[in-house]
């Protein structure tokens, strides 16, 4: 039996960073998003025990250091399953991007192989295995709109955001999130109004939510990186109704509720940068 599976690019509206543990992670609070940027990965039993992992990214890793290869090394440990898999990835989503592309291919393995071996685990079972690859995992198995909080293994579903279109720049280089946390500093660094995003989610106010919208994480990547602040800055003169980096960058989002006013901005960066995508935001 093949199973296609879609794995969508997370946004995040709000991403306040509340204190680094004894563990060297951090606290966090995010409030994220699902677009319509997806990759597709396309998954096979295979007889022999093992894992095949192939895509069209072709600068991805396809061995224990992929984040599906690991997922699903996971799953065959835990439930001693000895059939083994082949995964195709059609990659869409920018990597290392702060969009979450490798996480969302986590989870939707995981999505995967739960339907082909019948393996009937909840979605908290499935997030509690994918914690283990990536931080950004257990969203991704809930996806939507959603407010994540901890390492990234608390996640509170929320009703999906006020629906908009989606202007997604990303600039040229990656930004590794390891080294941006690795010398970050707390000092003065902005803290979104996380629960005012939330309520904003739940009362459906879209001028609300865009007003509330921050990331403690933007200015130390536009300190390394000035072109992102370069970028927001001209997403919203196009006309954006708000721009923000998101995650640990490199990557900014642009809002717009009228499609004419995205597609300015959308056409504004074509030709600028090479990844440049104008989507919706998920709303199931
Ligand atoms: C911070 C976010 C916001 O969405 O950044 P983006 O990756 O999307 O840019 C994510 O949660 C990232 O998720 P992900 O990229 O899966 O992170 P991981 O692989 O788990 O962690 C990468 C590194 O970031 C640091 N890290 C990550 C998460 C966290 N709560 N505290 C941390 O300090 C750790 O040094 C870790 O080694
Ligand atoms: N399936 C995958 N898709 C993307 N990146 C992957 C994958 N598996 C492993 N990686 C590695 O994870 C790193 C972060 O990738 P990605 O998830 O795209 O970042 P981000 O969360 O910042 O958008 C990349 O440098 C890449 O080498």
């Amino acid at each position: 039996m093949e199973i296609i599976e879609k794995a969508p690019a997370k946004i995040n509206l709000g991403l306040d960073i509340l204190g680094k543990r004894p563990d060297g992670y951090h606290d966090l609070e995010m409030i994220m998003a699902s677009v319509d940027l997806a990759d597709k990965l396309i998954i096979n039993e295979l007889p022999q025990d093992k894992i095949i992992v192939r895509t069209n990214a072709t600068f991805l890793p396809v061995d224990e250091k992929n984040n599906v290869y690991q997922a699903v090394a996971l799953v065959k440990e835990q439930f001693g399953i000895k059939q083994g898999l082949s995964v195709e990835i059609k990659k869409t989503i920018p990597v290392a991007a702060g969009l979450g592309g490798g996480s969302s291919d986590a989870a939707a393995v995981l999505r995967g192989v739960n339907k082909l071996w019948r393996l009937g685990l909840s979605k908290q079972e499935l997030s509690d295995i994918g914690f283990n690859v990536g931080t950004d995992v257990p969203y991704c198995v809930h996806g939507t709109t959603a407010f994540v909080a901890g390492r990234g293994e608390i996640v509170e579903p929320l009703p999906p955001m006020p629906q908009c279109w989606v202007v997604i720049v990303k600039p040229q280089f990656s930004v590794s999130t390891r080294k941006i946390f690795a010398d970050f500093d707390m000092t003065g660094i902005e803290h979104p109004d996380i629960p005012g995003l939330k309520a904003s989610i739940l009362e459906q106010d879209y001028d609300k939510m865009i007003s509330l919208m921050g990331n403690s994480m933007e200015r130390a990547t536009m300190q390394r990186r000035p072109v992102v602040r370069e970028i927001k800055e001209k997403m919203m003169k196009y006309g954006a109704d708000a721009a923000l980096m998101s995650g640990s960058g490199p990557t900014v989002f642009g809002l717009c509720q009228n499609y004419s006013r995205a597609k300015r901005v959308y056409n504004a960066f074509r030709g600028f940068c090479k990844e440049v995508h104008l989507v919706r935001t998920i709303n199931q």
